[in-house]
């Protein structure tokens, strides 16, 4: 309740949406703004978020940081001033600057303010003139109603509890439930330009610490890494499965789950994630697309937060099935042009995503044709979507059994057979990669508890001896070599490029399946026939990149909704990718599972 002695510093409070549905008042408090006399600010938690309403004589002015903006909170006390600092003690807080706070358990505290200081941390969505943004708030209360700095902790403390519950959609308690699991991040040192590491560090660690989401950390060490570690590994240990790179770690943690044979219900507990360090972030850009949440290169404050909040959304999966390979796949399935770009431009990794560009441009002079046949079950009523077919839980053995493995002794726990040592046992926040030492005289990012972790490089590198055995859904299409149903559409001839994916976009700014939904059964195949003139093929580049591929339909370029394909070329010679990753040139075909992965995702709606 408003209480004369409570004083507040809003230091950059911003967010002017306005809630128009009634709220649930949770806490309620007035606070001055000790650097303007008149005004005082009524703060109130509401099941929205938090208001705060500034009243002058003549007006009251309300903004609000909704709740899903807010990340985190935590309770500070003033910092001791040193002597001959040039404040004095007995000084009120007058401006930002002079505000200088601990951790409540810091032998440097100033005994002699008995105020409690809630920090309140939000990254709060701000329109510009031309784009949408997040922009970081604080919002610092200052608790001094009482004489002794134990009862205004309280308060704060009371706060800070209710804000948790809230952020945890629990009720409010004074205790709030504290999940003890870490995430697990995986991180891929040599994805895109090679800056994952520092991209971690300075942009997604600071989230996760004020969040007080811990994580344990493991750079891969070749390329692999990433899918026998979460083969191997009890993944029930952790919160979520965090890729940090490209579109092809987070095709190896999804390969590698499929590869255990507990994958169903690995699945089903453990989610996966991705922050976008890679090339081409296709995954990472269609999820934010989904969720209305702003996307700009090498920004992950909202995909960051997404992994504090902990919701979730089934994705759509793709079961690809080669000559000798059944995987799985979250994003594209491509023969021709635009494989072509991705594995060719590898050469110009160090310039980022620019390189599809410039490869896009030279092998549009030099075009190639591919001859083949393909086939695809199309989806003829998009607005009517069958419902998805049972899934049939087992091992992923194609229908002839061709690509049978024996059951092998694929699970067991990596521990035994690699060198991982931990940072943290018995020896708190002691970083052993050599990347953090550079780092080390920076702020330090890590959330409490949370750990860097790395396998121990004598010459060869450490690697599970287990042949890996595939498992995931059974399935529905005939095998590779056979007879395919004859509801299917065949087209044979030459092709200049086939490119299916499951997902809206491919690429950070490759807007391909503008209709595409994240968990919805369908794949969008575009296919280009051979005889398309160049200028023709740069115009739809271009249109592409514009977002406009739904606009083009000629003669030689069509985009079709399908639940299932298959891919014949003749040949040795050619590209065939999946989630961007090279796999044998040959016959290979793929069908779609919704409803058994399950992503972070923001919480924006
Ligand atoms: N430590 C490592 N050393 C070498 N290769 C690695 C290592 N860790 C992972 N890889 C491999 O690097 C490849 C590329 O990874 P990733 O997808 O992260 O980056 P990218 O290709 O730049 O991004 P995108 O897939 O979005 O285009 C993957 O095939 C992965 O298996």
């Amino acid at each position: 309740m408003a209480d004369s002695k409570s004083g507040i510093d809003v230091l950059h409070a911003m967010g002017e949406e306005k809630a128009d549905v009634k709220e649930q008042v949770h806490l309620e408090e007035t606070f001055y703004i000790l650097s303007k006399k008149k005004s005082v600010f009524r703060v109130r938690l509401t099941s929205k978020g938090l208001s705060l309403i500034k009243e002058t004589d003549d007006t009251s002015k309300e903004q609000i940081i909704l709740l899903r903006d807010i990340i985190g909170s935590k309770c500070m006390r003033s910092k001791r001033r040193r002597v001959g600092g040039g404040s004095c003690v007995c000084t009120s807080l007058v401006g930002n600057q002079q505000l200088k706070v601990v951790d409540e358990n810091s032998g440097d505290l100033d005994e002699n303010d008995i105020s409690a200081y809630l920090y309140i941390y939000a990254y709060v969505l701000k329109q510009n003139r031309r784009s949408l943004k997040r922009e970081r708030t604080t919002i610092t209360l200052r608790f001094r109603s009482f004489d002794k700095y134990e009862d205004n902790n309280k308060e704060a403390q009371k706060w800070r509890n209710t804000i948790k519950c809230l952020l945890a959609n629990e009720p409010i308690s004074s205790v709030p439930t504290y999940n003890e699991k870490k995430l697990l991040v995986l991180l891929n040192p040599k994805s895109g330009p090679g800056k994952a590491r520092e991209l971690f560090q300075e942009k997604v660690a600071p989230i996760l610490l004020e969040a007080e989401v811990p994580y344990d950390l493991y750079v891969t060490k070749y390329a692999n890494y990433a899918r026998e570690f979460v083969r191997t590994r009890n993944v029930y240990n952790w919160r979520g499965i965090v890729a940090v790179g490209g579109d092809g770690v987070l095709f190896e943690i999804l390969n590698g789950m499929f590869e255990r044979l507990d994958w169903q219900q690995a699945f089903a507990e453990v989610p996966l994630a991705v922050l976008p360090c890679g090339s081409g972030n296709g995954l990472a850009r269609t999820i934010c697309h989904h969720f209305d949440e702003p996307f700009f290169h090498q920004n992950m404050t909202g995909l960051s937060m997404a992994l504090a909040r902990g919701k979730s959304s089934q994705i759509d999966v793709v079961r690809v099935e080669t000559k000798s390979k059944i995987m799985f796949s979250m994003l594209s399935v491509g023969w021709g042009l635009m494989s072509d770009i991705d594995i060719e431009s590898e050469r110009l990794r160090s310039i980022g995503g620019q390189r599809f560009t410039l490869w896009a441009l030279a092998r549009t002079v030099a075009l190639r044709k591919y001859k083949g046949v393909l086939s695809y079950a199309l989806i003829k009523d998009i607005g009517n979507l069958p419902k998805p077919k049972q899934t049939i839980f087992g091992r992923s053995v194609s229908q002839d059994g061709a690509l049978d493995s024996p059951e092998t002794e694929a699970f067991f726990d990596c521990d035994e057979q690699t060198e991982t040592y931990c940072a943290d046992t018995g020896r708190k926040h002691q970083r052993v990669d050599s990347w953090y030492s550079v780092h080390s005289r920076r702020t330090f990012y890590s959330a409490r508890g949370s750990d860097y972790h790395s396998i121990v490089s004598g010459g060869s590198e450490l690697r599970s001896p287990v042949h890996a055995c595939m498992h995931g859904p059974g399935s529905h299409l005939p095998s590779l070599m056979s007879e395919l149903p004859s509801s299917w559409v065949h087209e044979e001839g030459e092709f200049v490029m086939v490119h299916v994916s499951y997902q809206s976009h491919i690429g950070e700014d490759f807007l391909f399946a503008p209709r595409s939904r994240l968990c919805d059964g369908v794949m969008w195949m575009l296919i280009i026939k051979a005889g398309i003139s160049r200028s023709q093929i740069f115009s739809f580049l271009l249109k592409v990149t514009q977002g406009h591929i739904s606009d083009i339909n000629n003669e030689y370029i069509k985009m079709v909704p399908v639940s299932a394909f298959r891919i014949a070329p003749e040949g040795q010679n050619g590209y065939i990718t999946v989630d961007g990753e090279l796999v044998e040139y040959g016959p290979i075909q793929a069908e779609i599972f919704p409803n058994i992965v399950n992503i972070l995702v923001p919480d924006t709606k």
